[in-house]
């Protein structure tokens, strides 16, 4: 088992909390799901767009830092990853989450687990349940789950997420080097910063699903969060902007999708280590009448026993130093407010 999936052991959720709703079988959105107007109903921007970077661009590093400074979350093109295996993951995520739920719930997450099917983790710290059902993917924890759903077909699927793990895990590894030169920190730092996370197994895969939904001013799919490891690459290959962001001193705004892009978004250990240069951004994501969305997002991490700490000699350091393992316990506990825990 990974170190990833033990730091998750020590905060056990309740079953209710991870058994998602079988959202074939209802025609309305039960009590349990439904959310006040006020936090569906928000007024969204359309009109300004998170930057997009072209990775081939000779000033990439430059244009990724200032978009990790300024927005938390960009958009990259020409990332390496061909449009195929994007669409290969979606269509095994789809395979995965139109079976019938007596099938899903034989590789349901275990309260002290991190992988296989269920409810966002985040789920306990709302009082109402979200329009949502996920797989989460550690290391090879694909290999036995895919052999209990298709025991004799399994291979594709496994096949598929170990090609998308890969080139996630390469993708992250450069552009988490673009983002630490871009910082001014010195090369020590930068090698043994790369060091302890291109060594390591602690990258996790999401599959995301969000049913279509009969009433969609009333459900939420994902409520606001931040992510927790160093960045997140999400891959939404369908057109609709599901996925809001919040921008301080504008609000919440739509993420339009880019065909062929990436998105990246900053988490809270990468907000840790540049002293809070880069905003983990806050984001959410809502539901749609006639769209089944599938999202596939690549968290990046570095080893579980690393040491996270302000890397930047020039200022104070507005957080303490502590372990990876030590900063998931402290958001499994606290979420939103882990950060503060953090401060100095
Ligand atoms: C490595 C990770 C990152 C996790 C936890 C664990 C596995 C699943 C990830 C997500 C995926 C859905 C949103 C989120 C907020 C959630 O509820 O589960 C993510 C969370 C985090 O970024 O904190
Ligand atoms: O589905 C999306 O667009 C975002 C998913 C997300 O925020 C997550 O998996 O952490
Ligand atoms: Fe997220």
């Amino acid at each position: 088992m990974s170190n990833l999936s033990e730091a998750y052991r020590d905060t056990p959720v309740h079953l209710h909390h991870i058994i998602p709703l079988d959202f074939h079988a209802v025609d309305s959105v039960p009590e349990s799901h439904e959310w006040p107007h006020s936090d569906v109903l928000r007024p969204v921007i359309d009109e300004i767009s998170i930057p997009l970077v072209d990775l081939k661009d000779p000033n990439a590093q430059k244009l990724i830092g200032h978009a990790s400074e300024d927005w938390g979350i960009f958009q990259v093109t020409n990332h390496g990853v061909p449009l195929g295996v994007l669409m290969d993951v979606e269509f095994e995520a789809r395979r995965l989450f139109s079976l019938p739920v007596k099938e899903k719930l034989k590789v349901l997450r275990s309260p002290e687990g991190a992988t296989g099917y269920g409810a966002a983790r985040i789920s306990p710290f709302f009082s109402k349940f979200m329009w949502h059902e996920g797989f989460t993917i550690i290391g090879s924890s694909s290999v036995d789950h895919a052999k209990q759903l298709w025991p004799h077909d399994y291979e594709s699927f496994t096949d598929v997420i170990d090609v998308y793990q890969k080139k996630m895990k390469e993708l992250a590894h450069q552009i988490l080097l673009l983002l630490l030169k871009s910082l001014e920190i010195s090369e020590e730092d930068i090698t043994s910063w790369a060091a302890s996370t291109h060594d390591s197994n602690n990258g996790a895969l999401q599959l995301n699903s969000y049913p279509c939904c009969p009433n969609p001013s009333r459900a939420i799919g994902l409520a606001p969060h931040t992510d927790s490891l160093l960045l997140t690459i999400l891959s939404q290959t369908h057109d609709s902007s599901a996925l809001q962001i919040f921008r301080d001193g504008v609000g919440w705004i739509a993420v339009a999708p880019v065909r062929d892009a990436l998105v990246v978004n900053v988490g809270d250990l990468l907000h840790i280590l540049s002293n809070g240069r880069f905003p983990s951004v806050y984001h959410q994501v809502i539901v749609s009448e006639k769209e089944h969305r599938i999202s596939v997002a690549y968290f990046y991490g570095p080893r579980t026993d690393a040491q996270v700490a302000p890397l930047s000699r020039i200022e104070v350091p507005i957080y303490r130093s502590l372990s990876v393992k030590e900063f998931i316990g402290i958001k499994a506990k606290h979420l939103d407010k882990a950060l503060s825990f953090v401060r100095i």
